[in-house]
């Protein structure tokens, strides 16, 4: 069904995708069914972007492989795409920055469609002009919500020190908003309840329990592929393909950047951002 009355809402999950699992797959089919029965949103995109390889997490393999699985991964979704953007930067870039790049793509996506619209052309300008110009810090309410998908380890990690700067912190839940998925070691509902930042925006949290609680991570397949043991019907069959193709995922592999710090650790702890 269209539902015109509802909120249009992107979905953007940010992460290594070292490699991408059922599970990453799994989060915004959650996501999107949770969203939608609230009777407000209608979920239109999912866009999955692989962090670049200045992240610098333990064996990080390159972004151009985990990029191209999330490709194959996605090939038989018609809602969810990968967007390498920011798995192409040389350098880490803050998750807020990714959040503001595909905002503005969507902004600047709903300008191309408006052009054949003079009268309303001409209503977005005085609209932009009051907000301080087109990417301000408004949101509008003719382009989809943008709203980053994560697991409740990353919103865990949100008290890591060093980890994520407050302001970030603020943006993501303040401005755009979370959707969390539950995951098991991870409470989110405490960690929202003992945060007074995620508390004032708890309104913007969208915490999706997952009943059917399923425990793949990319480190159990990263392990399971050094030990020559099968991951079928963890990943996609196309990616399982693409990995042993290229021979992806060793013992070598796994000891990239073990002795580099993790880009944000480097950068927040020098006190440079
Ligand atoms: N089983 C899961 N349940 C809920 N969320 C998950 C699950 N697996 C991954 N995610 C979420 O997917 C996103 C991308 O995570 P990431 O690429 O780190 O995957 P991962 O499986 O946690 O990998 P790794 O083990 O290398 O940390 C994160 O938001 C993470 O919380
Ligand atoms: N300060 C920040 O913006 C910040 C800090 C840590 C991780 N992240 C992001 O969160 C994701 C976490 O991925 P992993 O769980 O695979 O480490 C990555 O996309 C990474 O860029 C962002
Ligand atoms: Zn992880």
């Amino acid at each position: 069904m269209e539902h015109p009355d509802r909120t249009k809402v992107v979905l953007l999950a940010c992460g290594s995708f070292n490699p991408i699992t059922n599970m990453h797959l799994r989060m915004f089919e959650l996501a999107r069914d949770y969203l939608e029965d609230t009777g407000q949103y209608r979920v239109v995109r999912g866009i999955i972007s692989p962090v670049g390889d200045g992240y610098k997490k333990k064996g990080l393999i390159e972004a151009s492989h985990r990029i191209e699985m999330a490709r194959l991964a996605t090939e038989s979704s018609d809602w969810i795409r990968v967007d390498p953007w920011e798995g192409q930067l040389a350098e880490w870039v803050e998750t807020a920055k990714v959040i503001r790049h595909h905002y503005e793509e969507l902004v600047a996506a709903e300008h191309c469609n408006d052009e054949v619209d003079t009268v309303r052309v001409g209503k977005k300008r005085r609209h932009e002009e009051r907000e301080g110009g087109p990417y301000s810090n408004h949101l509008r309410a003719d382009v989809p919500q943008l709203k980053l998908l994560c697991g409740a380890d990353v919103l865990e990690s949100f008290s890591v020190p060093n980890l994520w700067k407050s302001e970030d912190i603020a943006e993501i839940v303040g401005r755009f908003g979370l959707v969390c998925i539950t995951r098991a070691g991870s409470d989110a509902w405490k960690f929202v309840h003992q945060s007074d930042v995620l508390w004032g925006h708890r309104k913007n949290i969208h915490v999706v329990k997952e009943w059917v609680t399923n425990e793949i991570s990319a480190t159990h397949v990263r392990r399971a592929l050094r030990r020559g043991q099968s991951v079928r019907y963890l990943l996609p069959d196309a990616v399982v393909r693409y990995v042993q193709e290229h021979g992806l995922y060793s013992a070598e592999s796994e000891e990239k950047n073990a002795d580099v710090i993790l880009a944000p650790l480097q950068k927040y702890a020098k006190g440079s951002s």
